[in-house]
């Protein structure tokens, strides 16, 4: 459990115990009684390793989907209610198509009642928005994702601000938007990667006030929101994008690095402060003859590097992917909760 198949030591959350080894030395495991101890004091912080701690995304969001999956029955006995979640493909692209099925599996797996359309590649932009209003008027739904990228001769800006603002649990609408971005004000959904990123920080003792934290990408549904995210819990933000001239000597001083700018392992080993809290979120396809589909996924960051400098890291595929499908599953959860207990927006 402690240690991954190539010896990096794994992390799946931080609810560390000790336990006497059969062998009479000290043993760490994994134990899911007791309280969440931050990470610092975590017994594993105290050995003096180079290699960094590899969080395991995808034990934390199965612990994650559990809870959800509790609540739900809740709901269901409570109400006799579930909630549903409608997801909208348009086309036949392999990653898409990919993504919508883990979607699906997950709400099923949590008593979510999915609702999708797969539509064809030539859908006019009438009909989609015909598909996306009925499932506005649908009270079986309380939230509705159309996966992107859609196609180029449909306007997503226009088909995103159709979703009703209250089933939005993609957090992309322009009203969820400005929300999280003025202070006071909360959104009624945040964008399930930035919340995916958060909550393993969280999760993971990862103090972020007072820190310098370095996002890689300015794009609407990764660098943007978790920027802001960031910044609310008080770190000192800087966002890297295509125009920066000078990205290495910025990530130099980052105590967390957060990888979402989309190019295949960028951010290299020596570009990290040693210690330095590593979250990918590239999900690169590279071309793999030797892979079962044909291609594998690499992240923005180096990682066989970076594991070497690292305090911890996100490995992909593994690492925030699965979060975020949690955080969707999240989110599906409390637009229902809202809807069914008729909470005033
Ligand atoms: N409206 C919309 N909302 C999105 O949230 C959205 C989207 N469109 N379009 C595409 C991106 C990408 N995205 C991912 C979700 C899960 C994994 C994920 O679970 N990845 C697995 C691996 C999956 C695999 O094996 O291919 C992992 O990293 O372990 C990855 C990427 C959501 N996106
Ligand atoms: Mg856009």
């Amino acid at each position: 459990m402690l240690f991954s198949l190539s010896g990096h030591r794994v992390a799946s959350d931080c609810r560390w115990s000790r336990f006497p080894s059969s062998k009479g030395g000290p043993r760490f495991n994994r134990t899911l009684i007791g309280p969440r101890k931050p990470f610092s004091a975590c017994p594993m912080a105290a050995i003096e390793e180079r290699q960094a701690v590899v969080i395991d995304g995808k034990a934390c969001a199965k612990e994650i989907r559990e809870e959800i999956a509790a609540k739900v029955e809740a709901m269901k006995s409570e109400m006799g209610k579930v909630p549903g979640l409608a997801v909208v493909l348009v086309g036949t692209r392999k990653d898409s198509e990919t993504y919508v099925r883990n979607k699906e599996r997950a709400c099923t797996e949590a008593g979510i009642e999915s609702f999708s359309s797969r539509l064809p590649e030539d859908i006019s932009q009438e009909e989609l928005l015909k598909v996306v209003e009925d499932y506005n008027s649908n009270d079986q739904v309380h939230g509705i994702l159309v996966q992107l990228p859609l196609p180029k001769h449909i306007n997503a800006e226009l088909i995103l601000d159709a979703i009703s603002y209250e089933k939005d649990v993609d957090g992309f609408h322009p009203m969820n938007i400005a929300r999280l971005a003025l202070k006071g004000r909360s959104p009624l959904a945040v964008a399930c990667t930035p919340q995916g990123c958060l909550e393993l920080l969280d999760r993971h003792g990862v103090t972020i006030a007072g820190k310098r934290a370095v996002v890689f990408g300015r794009s609407n549904i990764v660098g943007m929101p978790v920027s802001l995210l960031l910044q609310q819990r008080d770190a000192t933000v800087t966002v890297v994008h295509s125009r920066t001239p000078n990205p290495k000597e910025i990530c130099l001083e980052a105590d967390i690095v957060i990888a979402a700018c989309g190019q295949a392992e960028m951010i290299q080993g020596d570009w990290l402060k040693e210690g330095a809290v590593v979250l990918d979120v590239g999900t690169n396809a590279v071309d793999d003859p030797t892979a079962k589909r044909g291609y594998r996924l690499v992240g923005d960051v180096k990682f066989s590097e970076a594991v070497q400098r690292a305090g911890m890291i996100t490995p992909v595929p593994g690492g925030v992917g699965p979060m975020t499908i949690a955080m969707l599953l999240k989110n599906t959860l409390q637009s229902a909760q809202r809807s069914l207990m008729g909470d005033a927006i």
